[in-house]
């Protein structure tokens, strides 16, 4: 079959017309379908929308403009291209078929080379037509996404933006003026390093998540062992936890199979679940946290859960929670930008593995990812 096999629907009443064409045309790579009255065509065309429609304008019962007029007003097949072929050779009936929204008009007898170039045409037209189609529909996917984000980092990087000015103004206004130099109390300091820390760590989450996602997460793949990577992560983290009154429980399988995976990358993904646990379920608590990070074995991948016995997660959000920008309200949180585990799962999934919300969780949040084995790795 020749030209992407394109399907054209060829209208006439007269068989030996409809004849000619098909075969002509199918010698031509195009698959033929046919009708002898405008009726039967029209439910055939419904039903399966060819790609281009070649049609006659007398015809019994029902003329080619009135089958055109039927065509144009029914949002199924408005957009198939239709020619006419006619005798009809007057202007005014060229006129009208164009006015009903004919793409084109050939006049019998005519020449095949000619049928061939409009036919072509009209298929490239509506092609062209699909692909711009395509490209608007990405673009405005694209500025949605522009305007969530500027939405977003705004409201965001206001509040520790809106913090640091006040304490600024605050101290500028009580200094005397004839002052040239200020000396500010320790814990104003550490609050504006704080507040400029917090305004960095969005802008390099945006702009990282942005790059990872147009050029790719800039693995380097080592063999690791997924055992001694979470109790190092458990053990540098232990400290902290402890502060915030927090348990961390290991439950790390035996001879784990080792895995092909970036350390760092990976350590990121398990900071980012365990900051999550934190972050949404602040002091002071209804009772204390614990935290759980499993490690096992299962159907030839390693399965690391973070679970935790918190709050659990905004069941109105569970299936988005991965997308980028995506954020329970309830928390009223103003750290996150939803980014946190859209960052975790491009990570995931630039090692081949999966990550998942457990929203069966009696209690609190669990968050699942996959990483494929060592041996598995090409
Ligand atoms: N209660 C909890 N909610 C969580 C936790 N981790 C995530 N979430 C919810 O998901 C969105 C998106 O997370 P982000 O890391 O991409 O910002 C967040 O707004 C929460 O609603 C969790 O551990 N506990």
């Amino acid at each position: 079959m020749g030209p992407d096999c394109k399907t054209l629907f060829i209208v006439d009443d007269t068989p030996d017309n409809v004849r000619l064409l098909a075969n002509l045309l199918s010698a031509h790579g195009y698959r033929i379908r046919k009708a002898l009255n405008a009726n039967f065509a029209l439910k055939s065309i419904e039903q399966s929308p060819p790609d281009l429609i070649l049609l006659d304008v007398n015809m019994p019962t029902m003329n080619g403009y009135e089958m055109c007029a039927r065509l144009k007003s029914n949002p199924h097949t408005q957009e198939i291209p239709i020619i006419f072929i006619s005798a009809l050779d007057n202007v005014l009936d060229k006129v009208k078929a164009f006015n009903l929204g004919g793409a084109d008009y050939i006049t019998k007898p005519f020449q095949m080379e000619e049928v061939l170039a409009r036919i072509e045409h009209q298929l490239l037209l509506q092609q062209q037509k699909h692909q711009l189609r395509a490209e608007i529909q990405e673009r405005k996917r694209a500025e949605q996404s522009l305007e969530v984000s500027l939405r977003v980092v705004s409201h965001d990087l206001r509040n520790p933006v809106l913090g640091l000015s006040m304490v600024l103004n605050n101290c500028l206004k009580r200094a005397d003026p004839d002052q040239t130099e200020l000396s500010l109390p320790r814990q104003t300091l550490e609050q504006m390093a704080r507040s400029c820390e917090r305004q960095l760590a969005l802008i390099n989450s945006l702009v990282e998540s942005q790059h990872w996602e147009q050029q790719g997460v800039p693995l380097v793949l080592r063999r690791l062992d997924l055992g001694t990577l979470v109790r190092d992560f458990a053990e540098e983290w232990s400290l902290g936890l402890g502060e915030q009154e927090v348990t961390l429980n290991l439950n790390l399988g035996e001879n784990l199979p080792a895995i092909m995976g970036d350390a760092n990358f990976i350590w990121r993904v398990l900071e980012n679940l365990l900051a999550n646990s934190l972050k949404y379920n602040p002091l002071p608590r209804p009772q204390p946290l614990s935290i759980t990070i499993t490690v096992t074995a299962i159907d030839q991948t390693l399965t690391c859960r973070v679970k935790d016995n918190g709050v659990g997660v905004d069941l109105a959000i569970a299936d988005r929670v991965f997308e980028r920008y995506q954020r329970g309200d309830r928390e009223n949180n103003p750290l996150g930008l939803g980014l946190g585990l859209y960052v975790c799962k491009l990570i995931v999934e630039a090692h081949g593995g999966q990550i998942g919300l457990n929203t069966a969780v009696s209690r609190g949040a669990e968050i699942y990812f996959t990483l494929p084995l060592e041996k598995d790795c090409a």
